[in-house]
């Protein structure tokens, strides 16, 4: 049977990633959604398991040093990593995964899963991204600031992605992203690339 695909979707922090993925996985209901292990605390409404495994740092340690984890990044004063074998078992049992992490995992996860599909999703503007953190309301000043300096340079690695996605509309950033899952599903694989 052939593997899923690896589906990354990565950038900087307010762009959509969430909403987008959210709206992604309503419209295409057999792609599966990995849910990463944090040490941030919880938001309002968020739950155990289904937004994040909450983990505290001694907990996310143990993971790490079980190999537990296909990547993880310190970001912004937490720690945030995906569970290896939901995703390996996913793949292997042929569906499609979804990732939503920021840019270091991602390019971790790029050197082990090379044949993997980055997308990262680009703001109108940089105005237009500080407006959507700060709309969120989740985060205080302080760490809204830390989050947009540390934008600029996460950009900059957009080159290194195979698709750039600009999240002008939910609607029109979801339809780029089918339209490209439906052409990875028609790419012609060379015997070298399995
Ligand atoms: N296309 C869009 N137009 C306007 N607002 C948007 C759009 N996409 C997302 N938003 C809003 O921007 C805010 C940030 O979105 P979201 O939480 O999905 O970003 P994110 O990239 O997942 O952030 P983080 O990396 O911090 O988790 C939310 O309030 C969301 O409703
Ligand atoms: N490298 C990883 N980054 C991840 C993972 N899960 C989420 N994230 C990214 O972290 C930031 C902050 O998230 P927030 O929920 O605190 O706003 C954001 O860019 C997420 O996409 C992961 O497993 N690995």
């Amino acid at each position: 049977m052939a593997k899923g695909l690896l589906i990354v979707l990565s950038g900087p922090s307010g762009v959509g990633k969430g909403t987008v993925c959210n709206e992604l996985r309503a419209r295409m209901p057999k792609l599966v959604y990995s849910v990463s292990a944090t040490t941030r605390h919880p938001r309002l409404g968020e739950e155990n398991g289904v937004n994040y495994f909450f983990k505290s740092r001694e907990q996310f340690m143990e993971m790490i040093e079980k190999d537990q984890l296909l990547e993880y990044a310190e970001y912004v004063g937490n720690y945030y990593g995906t569970p290896r074998d939901f995703v390996e078992e996913t793949l292997e049992s042929g569906r499609d995964i979804i990732l939503e992490i920021e840019v270091q995992g991602a390019l971790k996860v790029k050197e082990k899963f090379p044949e993997g599909v980055f997308v990262f999703l680009l703001p109108p503007s940089l105005d237009e991204l500080k407006d959507r953190i700060q709309g969120r309301g989740t985060e205080n000043q302080a760490t809204i600031d830390h989050r947009m300096s540390v934008a600029a340079d996460e950009m900059r690695l957009l080159e290194q992605y195979d698709y750039a996605v600009v999240n002008d509309e939910i609607d029109h950033a979801c339809r780029r992203i089918e339209a490209i899952i439906t052409a990875e599903h028609c790419k012609v694989r060379k015997p070298a690339d399995i």
